[in-house]
């Protein structure tokens, strides 16, 4: 079997190691963390900090998922993405044996699809990105890369979304919108209109309410 080192010990990372165990394709190896500060997660050992990351690909371990949501700061997962590239790490596409994934919808490396959520044909979806649970990606929508939509969301056909953007747990998208680069979409919100790059929106409809520095 295949070995996988995982990075970042948090919530998120529960979810990938069932998954991981549920698919059967991968053996965990261990965890690495910025700031260990327990043993073991699920009974998959801590093995230290991310400095070990080269040592551990040397010895043979040469695929790598990131683990991390970092809603507070996407920018993070692009950070550890460009260092598990530079480090020769593959990053697989993890999808759930509950999800439903058209063979028509492309999914690029390092993106896990998690439990039931759904992507339809004509969707294509960029590397380092999370599809969490229950979510739907409908038919024709194209997410860039290191894009979170969170539990629930809803994107209608054609929706265009930016890096590093974050869609709020049970938000809704109307079709053929474009979502910018760096937005986070807050928990509910309806979007009926295109959001600019940097922009927080919430509400229903969503409003932009602030915007965050460029990143
Ligand atoms: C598996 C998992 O757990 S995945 C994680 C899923 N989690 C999410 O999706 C979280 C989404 N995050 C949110 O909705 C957050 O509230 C954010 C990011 C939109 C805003 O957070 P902050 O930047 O900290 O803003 P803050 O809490 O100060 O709120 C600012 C204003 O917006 C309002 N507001 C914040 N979130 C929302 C929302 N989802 N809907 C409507 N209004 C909102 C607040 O009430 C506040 O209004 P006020 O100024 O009139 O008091």
């Amino acid at each position: 079997m295949k070995k996988i080192v995982l990075i970042g010990a948090g919530g998120h990372c529960k979810v990938i190691i069932d998954l991981i165990r549920a698919a059967n394709e991968f053996e965990i190896v261990g965890i690495t963390d910025r700031r260990p500060s327990k043993d073991q997660l699920l009974g998959v050992p801590i093995i230290g900090d991310d400095e070990k990351l080269p040592s551990i690909f040397n010895s043979g371990v040469h695929h790598a998922f990131i683990c991390i949501g970092a809603l507070n700061n996407m920018n993070l997962r692009n950070v550890i993405y460009r260092n598990l590239k530079q480090l020769g790490y593959a990053l697989p596409i993890l999808v759930h044996n509950t999800s439903s994934v058209s063979k028509f919808a492309r999914i690029e490396e390092g993106t896990c699809i998690m439990p039931q959520a759904i992507v339809n044909a004509g969707a294509l979806i960029g590397p380092n990105c999370i599809v969490n649970s229950a979510a739907i990606v409908e038919h024709d929508c194209f997410l860039e890369d290191n894009i979170h939509i969170s539990p629930n969301a809803a994107l209608s056909g054609g929706v265009h979304i930016g890096r590093n953007t974050h869609m709020g747990i049970g938000s809704s998208t109307i079709q053929s919108l474009t979502i910018g680069r760096n937005v986070t979409v807050g928990a509910g919100a309806a979007v009926i209109h295109d959001i600019p790059n940097n922009a927080v929106a919430v509400g229903v409809p969503a409003k932009v309410i602030k915007f965050k520095e460029n990143k």
